[in-house]
């Protein structure tokens, strides 16, 4: 444990890279998958479980704590560790993202953005400060500025004017944060698919100077391949020395094309969210746990895996659980998802460790060619 926060760079392995964060609250290792705590709850998990199924932070989320049950109420009631019973690092997004993909009748302009409540459709306002502000009360270790993520495809002289008000409102995130020791500032990077917007970006984030870097502006609707194009030039553009964040990704085959790229750190809602859908994440590819196939089937989802749901359950057991909507069906499948992801995250940092990243990668994608689930 430490009381400040910083980034020790491990191995690498051409771009790929290890490291550790430490923070007063512990350490992260990266590459890092952080699970989703959406309204202060990874959902079906116990936050012993989300610990058991080895993450080291999971995220909050400003936009919906702020609403409900405010965050002023969490900091009354000792801050969103305590209050979620999880005493690891927080990271929490600064809420603008959610505001533009969740919230009515918003308003956009140069302080920050009006929109009503998609719980009560009471009026609300984020701006840089306030952003900052809510983040503080929440107590979370990690704090992203309040960015503008514009949705694609937009033309160019649209991504460049949401990039410049970004780096305004990243200027304003970063007086307004103040100095906190123990506590992160992640910049974030915009610019959409355009290199040299994308180097304007970098080059005022660093001007600004943050204690680590997100890639932000990717996985909202470009395609993998648009956004490996943009990874292949976006996180060298990024300091060496301090975390890089890709936001929103991903599935696995994202999260692994993302961490060969210089990735270290990534989150995404997916691996929860399937599993309450039943999409099971395994070693061959997604297995719909609801098709009928799998109905008298005795095996475990995965052989190799060494969850809760595979080391005790059927394939059987589990598409009758999910069939008869039994909440131990989200409990399952929750866990053996998240734990999928953060044994493909021990596996990446040990290739990495061991210089073998390309040969791991080979074999990651040659088990989902060959099927058989
Ligand atoms: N500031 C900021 N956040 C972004 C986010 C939210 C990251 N997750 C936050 C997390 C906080 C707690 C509640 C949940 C969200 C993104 N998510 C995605 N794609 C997701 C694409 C996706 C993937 C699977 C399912 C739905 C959507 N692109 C993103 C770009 C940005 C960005 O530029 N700026
Ligand atoms: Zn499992």
């Amino acid at each position: 444990m430490s009381d400040r926060f910083s980034f020790a760079l491990g191995a690498t392995d051409g771009k790929a890279r290890t490291g550790v964060i430490s923070t007063p609250r512990g350490e992260i290792r990266t590459p890092a998958f952080m699970p989703v705590g959406t309204a202060a709850t990874v959902k079906a998990m116990l936050p012993e479980s989300v610990r058991a199924t080895g993450a080291d932070i999971l995220l909050g989320n400003t936009y919906h704590l702020m609403l409900r049950p405010t965050a002023e109420r969490i900091d009354r009631l000792g801050g969103l560790h305590r209050f979620m019973n999880w005493d690891r690092p927080i990271l929490t997004d600064s809420g603008g993202f959610q505001v533009m993909s969740l919230a009515g009748l918003r308003k956009l302009t140069e302080r920050g953005v009006t929109f009503k409540s998609h719980i009560d459709g009471s009026r609300h306002e984020l701006t840089p400060e306030r952003s900052m502000e809510i983040q503080r009360l929440l107590g979370s270790d990690i704090v992203m500025c309040f960015d503008e993520c514009p949705a694609l495809p937009a033309d160019r002289t649209r991504i460049a004017e949401s990039m410049r008000l970004s780096m305004r409102w990243a200027e304003r995130s970063r007086e307004a944060f103040g100095d906190r020791p123990g506590h992160a500032l992640f910049g974030i990077q915009q610019g959409g698919l355009e290199e040299d917007l994308r180097a304007e970006s970098a080059a005022a984030l660093r001007g600004i100077g943050f204690d680590g870097y997100a890639v932000g502006g990717l996985a909202v609707g470009e395609g993998q391949a648009a956004m490996f194009g943009c990874l292949d030039f976006a996180p060298a553009q990024l300091p060496e020395d301090k975390p890089r964040y890709l936001m929103g990704v991903g599935k696995p085959d994202d999260i692994v094309g993302a961490v060969a790229r210089g990735i270290d750190m990534m989150d995404c809602v997916l691996p929860s969210r399937s599993g309450r859908t039943g999409q099971v994440f395994t070693r061959h590819g997604v297995l719909n746990i609801k098709n009928a196939r799998h109905q008298d089937d005795p095996r475990p989802l995965d052989e190799k895996c060494g969850c809760p749901a595979c080391r005790n359950y059927s394939r059987a057991y589990l598409h009758h659980v999910f069939r008869s909507q039994e909440i131990i069906s989200s409990m399952l499948l929750t866990w053996h998802n998240l734990y999928y992801c953060q044994e493909l995250m021990q596996g990446m940092r040990d290739a990495i460790a061991a210089e073998s990243f390309a040969a791991w990668q080979a074999a990651f994608h040659a088990a989902r060619a060959e099927g058989d689930i």
